[in-house]
């Protein structure tokens, strides 16, 4: 018995680009095509290049840029500083909850998260339903080297920033850990880093599509 059908071969095509995108990514337009009305969703811990990285990657795939931490400032009329010291943090937590859910409505663009965002179950159930979530995970040297001099998060400003930042490491990087797609944030340009989301992105969305589309289609023909 042989396995041949129209479907057969649209596996085999998908494989094929399955097989391209192991070394480089889709060409722009399949990408946009294939993540449809979805956002791409950076997480990740403070420093990991959320911000910088994701309009860069907007950019190269000619989509919106949103960050979610400006939405909240821009929302709340103040600094996220400000919100923190006049509100506390679980005030910020809830608005963050309403600004990631009403942005997700606004699909497709890159969206930016702040990195405590992904800690919420039910922003995580919101990400999973309309987006695509994508883990810049970057080592305890790499971000500290980033975030040191920077006063702009308030959850540093503590007598041991770097105690802080392993504790959080280590709170959060098992969530993290469920993104549907992981890249390795490092020190190298920006732009190599949103090249390597291009590739693990293409290579979501090509597993994803092939099995999506072949579950039931794929019949077996007698010879
Ligand atoms: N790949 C990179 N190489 C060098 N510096 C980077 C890289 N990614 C981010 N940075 C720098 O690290 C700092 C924090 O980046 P940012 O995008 O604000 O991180 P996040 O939004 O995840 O907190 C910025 O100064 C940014 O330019
Ligand atoms: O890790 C966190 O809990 C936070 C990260 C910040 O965003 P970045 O990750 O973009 O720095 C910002 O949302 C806020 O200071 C809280
Ligand atoms: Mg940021």
């Amino acid at each position: 018995m042989k396995r041949e059908n129209q479907n057969h071969s649209a596996n085999e095509q998908a494989a094929l680009a399955q097989d391209e995108a192991r070394d480089g990514f889709l060409p722009r337009a399949q990408l946009v095509d294939l993540l449809g009305q979805r956002s791409i969703v950076l997480i990740g811990i403070m420093g990991s290049g959320k911000s910088t990285v994701g309009r860069r990657l907007a950019h190269r795939m000619g989509l919106k840029f949103v960050d979610a931490d400006n939405a909240i400032q821009e929302a709340a009329n103040m600094t996220i500083p400000e919100i923190f010291a006049s509100h506390g943090e679980a005030y910020f937590r809830s608005g963050e909850e309403r600004v990631i859910a009403r942005l997700l409505q606004e699909g497709p663009q890159v969206l930016a998260t702040g990195g405590g965002a992904y800690m919420s179950g039910s922003t995580r159930e919101a990400i999973a339903e309309a987006g695509i979530s994508i883990w810049l995970n970057a080592d305890f040297e790499t971000v500290m080297a980033r975030v040191r001099k920077r006063t702009s998060r308030p959850l540093l400003q503590t007598p041991d920033p770097e105690g802080t930042m392993r504790q959080l490491m280590a709170d959060r990087y098992p969530i993290y850990a469920k993104a549907d797609v992981e890249i390795h944030s490092r020190d190298v340009p920006h732009e190599t880093v949103a090249e390597d989301i291009m590739i693990g992105l293409s290579q979501y969305l090509l597993s994803t599509s092939a099995s999506n589309g072949t579950r039931d289609l794929e019949v077996p023909v007698a010879d």
